[in-house]
């Protein structure tokens, strides 16, 4: 077997079924196709293969179902990853160079180049995109309760205005490095890479080559200043703001109130406090780009 594709048959509103369709008659003999039954299921098929090294392992899903498919092939990381993107927002592929048409992509996905990246570690589970705390993290909950439409993004701007009513910044205590400095905090993020929400640049210059998080920590802010500031953080300009700050670290750690969610690739893996460590070429993932 050269391939298993795992694929999420609800993600995307049904997108990713029916990329399947329309790529299913390209599939080769030696790529087997295995179905989620429920959430979680991502995480166990990949972990049944999660040692063979000469096997792509792709994730025909979201960024949901990405996230699961990484958390069953590391702490290993032996086999190939890859990603037939069929979700709502589809952040992590922004950084991996692939083509829009299903042939040429799945094409990528089965014998694109390789690359070593980075994966993310929160407490005990991995990521892809973004970690984060504060307001993106109660957003992020409270999405994932309800349907996805379109693009993402949409869903993710009705979650922002919902909280936004209520939302209070909280202090919080960032350790980096032996030396530590608490604020009033709106929100954390580290970046693996740059994308969260279906296209919101949250973390501009992360790259997931580079070993490193790049941490975006935004202190307090009035009401009426975050929504000229999110519209900033589509093109990325956010990180110029006063009110933010930026750095690169390799590991952080997050402390402040207990009841603080935590959310990684937009899913919600625990509460504060938290510690984000970057895996430096932790998997082979194949890309459009050679
Ligand atoms: N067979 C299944 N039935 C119901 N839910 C499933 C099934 N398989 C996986 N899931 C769950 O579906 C969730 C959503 O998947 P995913 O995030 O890939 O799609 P999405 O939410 O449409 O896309 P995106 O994350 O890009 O917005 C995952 O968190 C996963 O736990």
């Amino acid at each position: 077997m050269a391939a298993r594709i795992i694929l999420n048959p609800t993600a995307g509103n049904g997108k990713a079924q029916k990329l399947f369709e329309l790529i299913q008659a390209h599939l080769p003999n030696d790529v087997e196709v295995v179905r989620t039954t429920g959430p979680g299921h991502a995480t166990e098929l990949a972990r049944q293969v999660a040692d063979q090294e000469d096997l792509t392992v792709v994730s025909l899903g979201g960024d949901g179902t990405h996230h699961e498919v990484i958390n069953g092939l590391m702490p290993e990381g032996k086999t190939i990853f890859a990603v037939l993107p069929a979700g709502t927002g589809n952040d992590f592929v922004r950084t991996l160079g692939y083509p829009k048409s299903p042939r040429a992509m799945l094409d990528v996905a089965l014998y694109g180049a390789e690359r070593r990246i980075d994966v993310g570690r929160v407490n005990d589970e991995y990521f892809l995109t973004v970690s984060g705390v504060g307001f993106d993290a109660e957003v992020a909950g409270w999405v994932n309760q309800h349907e996805k439409k379109g693009n993402g993004t949409w869903i993710f701007l009705r979650g922002i205005l919902r909280h936004l009513v209520h939302f209070q910044a909280e202090q919080m205590t960032i350790h980096v490095d032996g030396a530590f400095r608490s604020e009033p905090t709106f929100l954390l993020a580290a970046g693996n890479s740059p994308y969260y929400a279906g296209g919101m640049k949250i973390c501009p210059e992360a790259d997931p080559g580079d070993g490193l998080f790049h941490v975006v920590w935004v202190k307090d802010l009035s009401r009426l200043g975050v929504l000229p500031l999110l519209t900033r953080v589509f093109r990325g300009t956010h990180v110029q703001h006063p009110q933010v700050k930026t750095f690169q670290t390799e590991q952080l750690t997050v402390e402040g109130p207990p009841n603080m969610l935590v959310h990684a690739d937009g899913e919600i893996v625990g509460h504060l406090p938290v510690t984000m460590t970057v895996i430096p070429a932790a998997i082979r993932v194949r890309t459009g780009r050679s």
